[in-house]
């Protein structure tokens, strides 16, 4: 099993469980204890959560009217129970229950403190929701939490279509409707301004497309986490994470011990992508890089990144593939990359080759060292070169169950590139990470991600954090650049070693040269 190098569910790296995972802890946390004890904790975290939102809002809670969906389950119970200390502030509250049942001692409190119940299973209630709805200054969607399979039926469906756009949604647990565990969606759902999460995140909160419906999370530990003894389905590093991780070099380094980067990238077609791929790589701390190319294309890494030394040599890493087409020399020389047994980021134009040939049994190097950075129509590219029909559209539905598969399928580590992008290796937990600004999604902006992870590779990090990391720092940088405005790919770079500096400032008593190699996931 390749273990996550930080510790799960630290500050440093968050975790997402399946629905079966967390039930489980649940089940355990309250042997011996009242039943609504977590829901009681649960139902203030997600009050304060409402007040916080109306405030920001409306400038005022009191006097603000909010309705509730409520399920038949433990999720309608949160929102039922809030709904009574939201009560209590001087709010209005409509409970609208969706279901033929609801959490009855949720319904009494509500009751009791002074708000209203709408049965929205008969036409008259219904008729009364939609009023509701429509006036409402927030919306708590409690319809369906873990337990939820397949997207909302029914009254649930109607009503959801029916939310206004203006108000505030904050959902409890998930955005009702998205499958809980995959992240996918396969029908009506809820679109979420705030996710409030307990106790850990759910895969849906983390994968796309489903994480898009979730909006801001609040995470709130309700007093399970310490039993979740399940491997997490899903990690995410956070900033302070990557800040600990980060490769820093100690004062008795030199450049060859900080790592030494052989780049195969450009083509006559494509030589922009060998200078992008170069300047990642350079920016984000790599020791030297060696550039392998045509002349020309060399010419232009030269020029843009003077520090780069031309031709082939011994070095602790590649990156290969990005930019090049239809070139016998550049072809040759990642198929003698790949045989190295070498840490190899493989991208674009070498994917294929690597991937058959892994498929095929062939594999110099293990799976934490080699790093696949398709994006969604080069994944479906590599399936089609191993004899699977998969259309792009069905792995941008489906990234989490496409990417595990295809890093299964070659045995290596796969980082699919998107909005969200994941990063898996066939023996562990998936990596989310997504810190990039809608603009990220630029020509030449893979190249860069594939030289930062490059320079993380020859520094000695494992193929799957070095993924994860160049991941989060690329959007990170990105969003740097731009500013809210267009990121361009070029721009980016001039970002990142801004944006490393600003992450290594989170270390704890962060000072120059302290952090020992051997700290460092898969070092040598
Ligand atoms: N049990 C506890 O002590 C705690 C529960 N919590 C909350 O409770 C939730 C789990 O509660 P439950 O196990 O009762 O399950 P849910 O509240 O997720 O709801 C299950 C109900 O939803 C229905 N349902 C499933 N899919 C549906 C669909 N597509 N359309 C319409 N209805 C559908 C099911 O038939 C079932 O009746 C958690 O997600 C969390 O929000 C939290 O408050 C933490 C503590
Ligand atoms: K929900």
């Amino acid at each position: 099993m390749m273990r996550p190098v930080l510790a799960v569910g630290s500050d440093g790296c968050l975790a997402a469980h399946t629905a079966e995972a967390i039930q489980a802890a649940v089940a355990r946390t309250l042997e011996g204890r009242r039943s609504d004890t977590l829901l009681r904790r649960a139902a203030a975290a997600l009050a304060g959560v409402c007040v916080d939102v109306l405030r920001d809002r409306r400038g005022a809670v009191y006097g603000s009217r909010v309705v509730l969906l409520v399920g038949t389950g433990h999720n309608g119970a949160d929102a039922l129970l809030a709904g009574a200390l939201l009560r209590r502030r001087g709010v209005t509250v409509d409970a609208v229950l969706v279901g033929d049942k609801a959490y009855q001692p949720g319904v009494d409190t509500v009751r009791a403190a002074g708000g209203s119940l709408v049965d929205a299973t008969t036409i008259a209630g219904r008729e009364r929701a939609l009023q509701a709805l429509a006036v409402a200054d927030l919306m708590v969607d409690g319809i369906i939490g873990d337990q939820g399979v397949g997207g909302l039926r029914g009254v649930a469906a109607d009503l959801v279509a029916a939310m206004p756009d203006g108000p505030a949604v904050v959902a409890v647990d998930l955005p009702s409707g998205v499958d809980p565990d995959s992240g996918e969606i396969h029908g009506a759902h809820v679109r979420a301004d705030v996710t409030v999460t307990f106790g850990t995140f759910k895969g849906c909160l983390m994968i796309a497309p489903a994480c898009y419906a979730a909006g801001r999370i609040e995470f709130v530990d309700v007093g399970f986490a310490d039993q979740l003894d399940a491997e997490p389905l899903a990690l995410r590093l956070t900033p302070g994470g990557i800040a600990e991780l980060w490769p820093v070099p100690a004062e008795t380094d030199h450049k060859y011990s900080r790592g030494v980067l052989g780049v195969v990238a450009g083509s006559d077609t494509y030589p922009g992508a060998a200078v992008l791929a170069c300047l990642g790589a350079v920016r984000a701390g790599v020791g030297i890089v060696r550039y392998v190319g045509p002349r020309r294309v060399a010419d232009h890494v030269l020029s843009a990144t003077p520090e780069i030394v031309p031709g082939p040599a011994r070095v602790q890493a590649w990156l290969l593939g990005s930019g090049v087409e239809d070139d016998a020399d550049q072809e040759r020389a990642i198929d003698t990359a790949l045989a190295s047994g070498l840490p190899c980021v493989v991208d674009a134009g070498a994917l294929e080759v690597c991937a058959r040939r892994r498929a095929a049994g062939d594999r110099p190097a293990p799976s934490t060292r080699i790093l696949l950075t398709p994006h969604a129509g080069e994944a479906a590219r590599i399936f089609a070169a191993l004899g699977h029909d998969v259309a792009r559209t069905a792995i941008e539905d489906r990234p989490l169950h496409h990417v595990t598969w295809l890093a299964r399928e070659v045995d290596a580590t796969v980082l699919l590139k998107g909005s969200t992008t994941l990063v898996a290796n066939p023996e562990g937990p998936v990596f989310s990470q997504n810190d990039g600004p809608v603009w990220l999604a630029t020509a030449g902006s893979g190249d860069v991600l594939a030289g930062i992870a490059g320079a993380l590779m020859a520094a000695g990090l494992d193929a799957v954090h070095a993924g994860a990391m160049a991941a989060s720092v690329h959007g990170l940088a990105a969003a740097k650049a731009s500013a809210g405005g267009p990121a361009s790919a070029a721009v980016t770079t001039t970002a990142i070693a801004p944006t490393v500096a600003d992450l290594l400032r989170l270390r704890p008593g962060a000072r120059r040269g302290r952090v020992s190699r051997s700290r460092w996931p898969g070092s040598r």
